[in-house]
């Protein structure tokens, strides 16, 4: 049997990190993000369904982050829209990916575990979080998104002290020592659970 993990937290809370640290613990790891980053690059099944949805969002055979964040800030209803392209993609490619790994526990990093139906699938959850302050720093550190874009993505997610109230283990991503010692501690429990059944 495969153990499978839902992990997620609000934007920029540390999800891609702590997937890092749970495929170091012998993990296999899934990352929503990545597969929409496949999804639209050349090739990709997103990008001729958006090319009919957002025609000025397909770039070179690609599809633009840019193009879309600039669809969605002049109607906020085109996020729905992307979502109702890319999130039935999004979850092809994440069977697949359960079905051919033979890791004994799949860690699924999904943004928006709660907000959808994926905490329906998993054998267990695990909110990231770090203080709000914290979160806008890291966000727009990256300086990929301005302060409006990062409000406006925010604004579409569940809040994190909902998302933490739900969860089964919440990894508290203040350094990345403190992040490793909370995973492994939740992956040794795990494995123990299997080895018992
Ligand atoms: C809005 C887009 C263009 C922004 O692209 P950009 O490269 O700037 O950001 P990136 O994709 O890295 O997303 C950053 C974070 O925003 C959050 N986020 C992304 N999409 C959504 C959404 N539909 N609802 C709420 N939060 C979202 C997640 O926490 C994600 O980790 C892009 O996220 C997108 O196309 N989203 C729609 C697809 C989707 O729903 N993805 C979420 C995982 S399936
Ligand atoms: N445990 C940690 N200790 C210190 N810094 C961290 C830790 N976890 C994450 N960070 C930092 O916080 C920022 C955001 O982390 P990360 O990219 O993992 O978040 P994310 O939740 O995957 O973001 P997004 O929702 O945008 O995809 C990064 O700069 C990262 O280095």
């Amino acid at each position: 049997m495969t153990y499978l993990i839902g992990l997620t937290g609000s934007i920029g809370m540390g999800k891609s990190t702590t997937a890092k640290i749970f495929a170091e613990e012998g993990c296999a790891v899934w990352d929503a993000d990545a597969a929409v980053h496949r999804l639209y690059s050349a090739g990709g099944a997103a990008v001729a369904p958006m090319q009919d949805a957002f025609p000025d969002a397909v770039i070179d055979g690609t599809v633009s982050r840019d193009a879309l964040k600039a669809a969605i800030a002049a109607d906020p209803t085109a996020l729905r829209q992307i979502e109702q392209i890319v999130h039935p993609l999004v979850a092809e490619d994440r069977q697949a990916f359960i079905a051919k790994s033979d890791a004994d526990i799949v860690v699924l990093d999904i943004p928006l575990l709660f907000e959808g139906s994926g905490h329906r699938m998993v054998n267990t959850t695990v909110v990231v979080s770090v203080p709000e302050d914290v979160q806008r720093d890291r966000v727009l550190a990256r300086g990929t998104m301005t302060e409006d874009q990062f409000m406006m993505i925010k604004s579409k997610q569940m809040p994190d002290a909902e998302k933490r109230a739900l969860a089964d283990h919440v990894v508290i991503t203040d350094t990345l020592d403190h992040a490793r010692d909370q995973v492994r501690a939740i992956v040794a429990k795990i494995r123990k659970e299997l080895a018992d059944a």
